[in-house]
């Protein structure tokens, strides 16, 4: 098992390291990776996943292309570009992947020491950023919530692992159950991939914080059944009107918390802001293989030949959000300018 104070991703003697998310709950193992195409293949197969440790992960792996690519005559910055946009196109929807493989790559003028250099300071700044928007988040949850302990409801998996460390939605609920503040944590398997069920509920159990798993479709009827006081979910993308991408199953979260008039709060870092899209309509939404719905842990479970629509994200409108929270606090979507959370 690992501990809580453990990066779920390093730079390690030259390689990327990084917690295999597939092998867990059964097995806390380390993935050890040296090319571009493996950590494009952890990325797609979800071994690394979550909007800030896919940013992380995809500026380590152009730090491994500069290195490649340096000889005596420097670096050949065309076969690193070409790497880097491969590495960018891996997932699309979580703009945390693009956006750090273009802060990297623009520091491949200095070389590939320059290159790493920046790729370590993104993994040092997500820890640090994650802590920041916790705290805000959790202040802004008591003044809304105002009784504890508190019972809340979370989605997919936010938490050290789908970061470098603490989390973002799951550190805000780390902060708030540090100080006492919380009765259960409910969450959704998250079907179809189960980062609920595998991820989120080894995280909670880690951290001692109590938790029921709830099947994904049920989300809805525990805010009706006046069973949760806050939801808190991730972002992979958020727009300048604040609109919000997550993972699959937040919109359901976001219309009921709204018809019950429970508070539903996003914690992100900065980076996963994209100013550049006016609203959720244009978010790519990445879409996955049948294969991960027909099938149940490698068991046929539909007919033969039965079609499939496979979104790993759908977009929350920003009206049925309460509040967008970042390390630097409240984003204001209308005016795309912050405010102080406090
Ligand atoms: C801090 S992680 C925020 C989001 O990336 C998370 O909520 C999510 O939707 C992850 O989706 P995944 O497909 O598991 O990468």
């Amino acid at each position: 098992m690992g501990n809580s104070s453990t990066r779920s991703i390093a730079w390690r003697d030259g390689t990327i390291e990084a917690v295999d998310q597939v092998a867990l709950p059964h097995e806390y193992r380390l993935l050890r990776l040296t090319t571009v195409d493996q950590v494009i293949d952890a990325i797609q197969r979800l071994a690394i996943r979550g909007a800030p440790a896919i940013g992380v992960a995809g500026a380590l792996a152009v730090a491994l292309s500069a290195r490649v690519h340096t000889h005596a005559g420097g670096c050949d910055e065309i076969a690193v570009r070409t790497e880097a946009q491969r590495i960018a196109d891996a997932r699309p929807t979580a703009v945390n992947l693009s956006w750090a493989v273009r802060r990297v790559v623009g520091k491949l003028g200095g070389g590939a020491d320059a290159v790493l250099a920046e790729a370590l300071e993104i993994l040092a700044e997500d820890e640090r950023q994650n802590r920041a928007a916790a705290s805000h988040a959790a202040d802004l949850v008591r003044r809304l919530c105002r009784q504890e302990p508190l019972r809340l409801l979370t989605h997919c998996n936010t938490g050290r692992l789908a970061t470098v460390a603490w989390g973002t939605a799951l550190g805000t609920i780390r902060e708030l159950a540090a100080a006492g503040g919380v009765a259960e944590v409910l969450f959704g398997e998250t079907r179809p991939l189960l980062q609920g069920a595998r991820l989120t509920a080894w995280e909670l159990a880690e951290a001692g914080i109590p938790h029921r798993m709830l099947v994904d479709s049920a989300g809805p009827a525990a805010l009706a059944a006046g069973m949760v006081d806050c939801v808190l979910v991730g972002a992979d993308r958020v727009c300048a009107n604040g609109d919000v991408a997550n993972k699959i199953g937040t919109y359901s979260l976001a219309l009921a918390a709204n018809r019950a008039g429970v508070p539903f709060v996003v914690v992100a870092p900065e980076s996963t802001l994209d100013l550049s899209l006016a609203g959720g309509a244009d978010i790519v939404i990445e879409e996955r293989a049948a294969g991960e719905v027909v099938a149940f842990g490698g068991v046929d479970v539909a007919p033969a030949g039965t079609r499939v629509f496979n979104p790993a994200f759908d977009v929350t409108p920003a009206e049925l959000i309460t509040a967008v929270v970042t390390e630097n606090g409240l984003f204001s979507p209308q005016a795309a300018v912050r405010e102080d959370a406090s």
